[in-house]
């Protein structure tokens, strides 16, 4: 539409949707491909969307809400409201510092960062460019089938400041991405794994991992990539175990939480907590795992229901409005964390588009709260939500 004198066009992205499509524009074929893709079919990225557009919201109104706190505690730490970011791999690949800008635009907003194992930045690094030891940061930690590597990583991250491990429990082998076995991803040379002890001297003249890892198509050739990738910390050494894995971790760290990502069922949701788990992150690693699974949103019903508020909950997967927020929290959810959002901010702009997609998110959570009646995030309740009723009409109250 052509502009009018009474039109005021405002190019800057206004929706996570729209970071989305900016994103696929600037970003290579290929990285596009790795970071967008879900796994096999596609049906839990997909499920993840839909399962938010079925829950529906019951406003409450009349109250005062001229003030609106969106404040959230974890571990005793305040962060200004409850969206932080997921770990995701090899943020330089998607545009500025990478980790370093993600870092940055999480204490900007007063928010948390969970930096992944494998990121291309070093967790001493992403510390500083945070600010410091205040930054209340998390560690996503791969236990590799060498515990001394892990304990030696363990106790790095420790003195670089994180507050706690978030220990990723859906991924003893790589999930089945087609796209990326398609188009391959290539770590280019100046990008590295800083991380990562490498012990192998010829590796930059290796193809990129999950590549390889995706490429074997009989048990031998699978076997003998998983041994390597594993070898090189990048991926859990499979035989872990809620009896073993999480007590190993413990003695680990004097100071460090102890947080397990990738739950999705109430019976391991119980097994975590007494198992001695600080917290749990309802995940389905953005559908990139095991396709087929429920949406996070319906499996944080049942987890939240079983841990019965003694440890906190958070979730991920899907989350782009101010109101996939509201409706976790409404499902009692105690924290939001976004992966892709994140890193289509980071290529619109780095640091600053990332705070826009923080403040994006903030702005609509906030407003969803006014109009529903809730000022701040207790009053946020279940009763809120309703789903469409099946045996007749009109909608049930959750
Ligand atoms: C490209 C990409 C890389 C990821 N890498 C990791 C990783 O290294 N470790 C991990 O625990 N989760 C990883 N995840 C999963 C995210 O932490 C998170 O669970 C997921 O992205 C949330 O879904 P969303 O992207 O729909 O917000 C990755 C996700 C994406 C999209
Ligand atoms: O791509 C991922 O989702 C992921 O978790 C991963 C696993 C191994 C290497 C790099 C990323």
């Amino acid at each position: 539409m052509a502009k009018t004198d009474l039109e005021v066009h405002d190019d800057k992205p206004l929706t996570i949707a729209e970071f989305e499509a900016i994103a696929k524009t600037k970003l290579k074929q290929q990285v596009w491909d790795y970071y967008v893709s879900g796994a096999e079919d596609q049906i839990s990225i997909q499920r993840n969307r839909e399962a938010f557009t079925r829950l529906i919201i019951r406003p409450r109104v009349f109250r005062d809400v001229t003030k609106i706190d969106t404040a959230a505690t974890l571990f005793g730490k305040e962060y200004a409201f409850p969206v932080g970011i997921s770990p995701s791999a090899y943020q330089k690949l998607v545009g500025g510092d990478g980790e370093l800008d993600v870092a940055r635009a999480a204490t900007g907003r007063k928010t948390l960062m969970i930096l992944s194992t494998n990121a291309t930045c070093s967790c001493e690094d992403v510390i500083d460019a945070a600010g410091g030891p205040d930054a209340h940061f998390w560690f996503q930690l791969y236990v590799s089938q060498n515990r001394e590597k892990s304990a030696r990583l363990i106790r790095r991250v420790e003195a670089a400041g994180y507050k706690a491990l978030a220990v990723t429990v859906d991924t003893p082998v790589l999930g089945n991405r087609i796209n990326e076995r398609k188009t391959q991803l290539i770590l280019p040379a100046p990008l590295s794994l800083p991380n990562m002890e490498d012990t192998d001297p010829d590796r930059s003249k290796k193809p990129s991992l999950n590549r390889e890892l995706l490429q074997a198509t009989n048990r031998q050739e699978a076997d003998r990539v998983q041994e390597a990738a594993r070898e090189r910390g990048l991926l859990n050494d499979p035989s872990l175990t809620w009896n073993e894995t999480i007590p190993w971790i413990r003695k680990q760290t004097s100071t460090m939480k102890v947080v397990v990502k990738g739950v999705m069922t109430a019976e391991d949701a119980l097994l975590a907590v007494e198992g001695g788990a600080d917290a749990i992150v309802v995940s389905n690693h953005g559908g990139r795992q095991l396709d087929g699974v429920s949406s996070t949103v319906e499996a944080l019903v049942e987890v939240v229901d079983a841990v019965k508020g003694r440890v906190p909950v958070l979730v991920d997967g899907g989350i782009t409005r101010g109101s996939d927020v509201f409706k976790c929290l409404a499902l009692g959810a105690d924290f939001c964390l976004v992966g892709r959002p994140a890193l289509w901010g980071l290529a619109y702009d780095g640091r600053r588009g990332v705070e826009m997609v923080l403040d994006i998110l903030e702005r609509e959570l906030s407003r969803t709260m006014a109009l529903s009646g809730a000022r701040n995030l207790q009053e946020i309740q279940r009763g809120m939500l309703g789903v469409e009723r099946r045996d007749g009409f009109g909608i049930a109250k959750l």
